[in-house]
């Protein structure tokens, strides 16, 4: 996958004489993430094996790396891990991180600082200045280990917070690659970014890329207001669509293109075996062991503060304090996957969920049924889709959340048109998925109120609304949010650039939404 423009620069090799891809064929389209796509694994007799990690992005994106030649450069999230597992022909290039690294890149700069900045200061990001500069300097080897597995003129796809310094790094070593940088998380409002010290260096350094992605037409806003302000550039100044409508930033001679582009799943491979005999099967064998309730009420989630599984527990708390919800007729699924567990905010919010749940429990389960039913382990994928298919309710309540991709899976699952989504306004998913109960979560009566209102719908209005969400999420599947990033980049044929390539290009007053 060459990008299609021309250029006059260094060649692989003359950047790289003696690399370690040297007797690896060098990738036209290469995905650079924190997190490689495969998972180690301790098999019982201690022999360790890699696993391919079923995550979105892997999905969306194997097609692609397999129809070029194509690359992956990560972390594999285990310390000082400098295996290149190659996984079913896919080559991997891995970038150890060393146990400090890990604390102050990841857990530290990446989780206890932008992570919480760029969801509305949850709690109090912390800023210091060794976490910043490890971040620089892992962020330094991260480009480097791209430039080196990049071939001449390829595609390079920078993915999320953890790495928004790679774009502007790798230019400066390969001029001749196209660049795209996707955010998966919000672009904070601009009051909050502006906390941050070292905010010219992240805005100058996404800005290396020719193609800066989020997943709202407002994060992508905030960025071009920031790129005026704190680097100077001229920028578009029309409202930026959905896929479309792009703005821009002139760097230089260098134009940036910057969009929103939501992403999704693989909604027809999650419909399709969510109709399956064995997931219909073992829904209603979960639905046996919860004792046959009237309505299960579902949260599927990392454990984060940003998910608002705190506001749900509460929501339901008062409810049955109120008699508004039968003790008899209700069972609520909370899945709770370990996350961040060395970051102190994580472990504060475990103990206040935990609590909540007990408390619950306490006072309105029996010995045989407590209401609520905590897993605290990740459930693996075809489980997770038997959850989906039993739920009445799926309650995504976050504070603030980039998209949300379980809300979109429950939806995906649900070809029966059964259930109801409870979704918060303050995921990326809300401003595509209108048709759910759409709740404020800092309003408890209307997460209340929402959730009552989902326990109790009308069948017919149900399936109306069930109909159109999955209208939307089976049109949008992951496939399209990554052709249309690529095709925005110009990195793939089948879509190719929209209209608005020079400064002035960008109207003013068209509708946002495509
Ligand atoms: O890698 P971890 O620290 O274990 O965290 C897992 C991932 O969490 C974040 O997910 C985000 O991306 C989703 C897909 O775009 C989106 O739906 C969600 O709203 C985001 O929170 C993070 O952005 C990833 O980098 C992490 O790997
Ligand atoms: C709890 C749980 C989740 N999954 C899968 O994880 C992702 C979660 O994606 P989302 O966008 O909702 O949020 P974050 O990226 O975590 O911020 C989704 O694909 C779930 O199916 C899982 O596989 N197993 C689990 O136990």
């Amino acid at each position: 996958m060459s990008a299609t423009r021309s250029h006059t620069s260094r060649t692989p090799q003359q950047n790289d004489p003696a690399t370690a891809v040297s007797d690896r064929q060098r990738a036209d389209f290469v995905v650079v993430a924190n997190r490689l796509p495969v998972d180690k694994e301790t098999l019982p007799d201690g022999t360790i094996r890699w696993k391919r990690s079923p995550g979105g992005l892997v999905t969306a994106l194997e097609p692609i790396l397999r129809s070029h030649t194509g690359a992956w450069v990560g972390w594999s999230g285990v310390p000082d891990s400098a295996e290149d597992p190659e996984i079913d022909g896919l080559q991997i290039h891995a970038v150890p991180l060393s146990t400090s690294e890990i604390a102050e890149y990841y857990e530290g700069f990446s989780n206890a600082t932008l992570w919480p900045l760029y969801h509305d200061v949850l709690v109090k990001p912390e800023y210091h200045r060794e976490w910043w500069d490890t971040y620089v300097e892992v962020n330094r080897r991260f480009a480097e280990a791209a430039s080196e597995a990049a071939a001449e003129n390829a595609v390079v796809w920078v993915q999320d917070y953890q790495l928004q310094l790679v774009p502007k790094m790798l230019r400066m070593l390969r001029p001749d690659l196209r660049i795209g940088f996707f955010l998966h998380i919000p672009f904070p409002p601009v009051e909050l970014f502006m906390q941050l010290p070292w905010r010219t260096e992240i805005v100058e350094g996404l800005l290396g890329a020719d193609l800066i992605g989020f997943h709202l037409p407002g994060g992508a806003q905030n960025f071009l207001y920031l790129a005026r302000r704190l680097a100077g550039q001229a920028t578009s100044k029309g409202s930026v669509g959905v896929r479309a409508k792009f703005g821009v930033v002139q760097v230089g001679f260098r134009t940036v293109r910057v969009g929103a582009f939501p992403i999704s799943i693989d909604s027809g491979d999650m419909d399709g075996k969510s109709k399956s005999r064995t997931v219909r099967g073992r829904a209603e064998e979960l639905r046996a062991e919860l004792g046959n309730p009237r309505k299960i009420l579902l949260g599927v989630d990392r454990l984060d503060y940003t998910k608002g599984i705190d506001v749900r527990l509460r929501a339901l708390s008062e409810l049955l304090a109120e008699n508004r919800v039968d003790p008899d007729e209700v069972a609520m699924i909370q899945l709770a996957t370990p996350s961040r567990e060395r970051v102190d905010s994580y472990v504060q919010m475990r103990a206040d969920i935990e609590q909540l749940v007990g408390n619950i429990n306490g006072r309105y389960g029996s010995v045989s049924r407590p209401i609520v039913q905590y897993i605290h382990r990740p459930v693996p994928r075809d489980e997770l889709i038997s959850f989906y298919v039993a739920a009445d309710v799926m309650l995504v309540t976050p504070l603030r959340d980039g998209m949300n991709l379980v809300a979109k899976e429950y939806v995906a699952c649900r070809s029966d048109l059964g259930g109801a989504l409870v979704l918060s306004e303050f995921t990326g998913a809300a401003a595509e998925l209108r048709s759910a109960y759409i709740a404020n979560p800092y309003d408890l009566e209307g997460v209340k109120d929402a959730i009552l209102s989902a326990v109790e719908q009308d069948p017919d209005e149900g399936r109306r609304r069930m109909r159109s969400l999955r209208r939307q999420v089976l049109a949008h599947d992951v496939s399209r949010w990554a052709k249309s990033f690529l095709g925005a980049l110009g990195a793939d044929t089948e879509v190719s650039y929209g209209p608005n390539r020079g400064l002035d290009l960008v109207p003013d007053s068209e509708d946002p939404q495509d």
